[in-house]
């Protein structure tokens, strides 16, 4: 049975951002991911969780001036001071929360341009670095055009290829199914492929984004193909809840308050 975490950038927005870590305990959830912590002090992102016996399956690193656009720096050779200085400011919230992975963004580049693509590999390996010994994977997720125009990482292939060759044992690939769906489709016999570098899995309904009950994918079949690859990573409930979020729960239901 998958693990499922509440991601709370985009669930219980009923709520003020710490209280949702209630509402989702109070849902059924043992886990929780979101975008960024960073307006919140540690410490009371981890009285939450642990007032509410949540686990922290996932965040990202600081993407730099979210709301002017920034997407994240990896891909920036302009950024690589940004970069170095979001590692440091991730790094209390790591810490406090006990989350064992985090989420590197790429950033606006275009993915052919050469200087893009050596800064990336270079970010991968540096942040890879600082965080090797605090035993915290760091992820890279495509993403689609449609949604993030111009983001550098927009090609699962790519992704997956690029982990493979780089050996970095603490490297992961986070798989979203959304995006996936949108990119290339073929998503399960990509997650077949994939599965050994996979570190995180995230799903939405396609094309919509909403609650995963319906729509292009089928998510019961997905569900249990994940168990059939013997998935034990956390699956990111990803998506925009159509109302108010406890009345979409019912692709939950069947889940709500397992403890693995
Ligand atoms: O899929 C997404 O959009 C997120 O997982 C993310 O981290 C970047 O927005
Ligand atoms: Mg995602």
């Amino acid at each position: 049975m998958p693990r499922f975490a509440a991601n709370l950038s985009l669930m219980f927005n009923e709520h003020a951002f710490l209280d949702r870590f209630d509402a989702a305990a109070a849902a059924g959830f043992t886990a929780v991911e979101f975008l960024f912590p960073y307006d919140h002090r540690p410490d009371d992102i981890a009285e939450r969780l642990r007032r509410n016996n949540l686990m922290q399956a996932l965040f990202n690193l600081p993407p730099g001036d979210w709301a002017g656009g920034e997407k994240g720096f990896a891909a920036r050779p302009d950024k690589f001071e940004d970069l170095q200085q979001s590692l440091h400011t991730a790094l209390p919230y790591v810490l406090a929360t006990g989350v064992r992975r985090v989420h590197l963004m790429a950033g606006l580049a275009d993915r052919h341009d050469g200087a893009a693509a050596l800064a990336f590999r270079r970010s991968l390996a540096v942040a890879a670095h600082f965080f090797a010994p605090h035993g915290i994977d760091v992820l890279i997720e495509p993403l689609n055009q449609r949604d993030v125009p111009g983001y550098f990482l927009d090609d699962f292939g790519f992704a997956h290829d690029l982990i493979r060759e780089l050996q970095i044992p603490n490297l992961m690939l986070q798989f979203d199914v959304y995006h996936c769906q949108i990119l290339h489709g073929d998503v399960v016999m990509r997650l077949r492929e994939m599965m050994p570098t996979i570190g995180h899995i995230q799903i939405a309904s396609v094309p919509s984004r909403h609650e995963p009950d319906g729509e292009e994918l089928n998510y019961p079949f997905l569900f249990a193909e994940l168990d059939r690859l013997g998935y034990a990573g956390f699956v990111g409930a990803e998506y925009r809840p159509r109302g108010a979020t406890l009345d979409g729960l019912g692709w939950f239901a069947p889940f709500a308050g397992a403890r693995m």
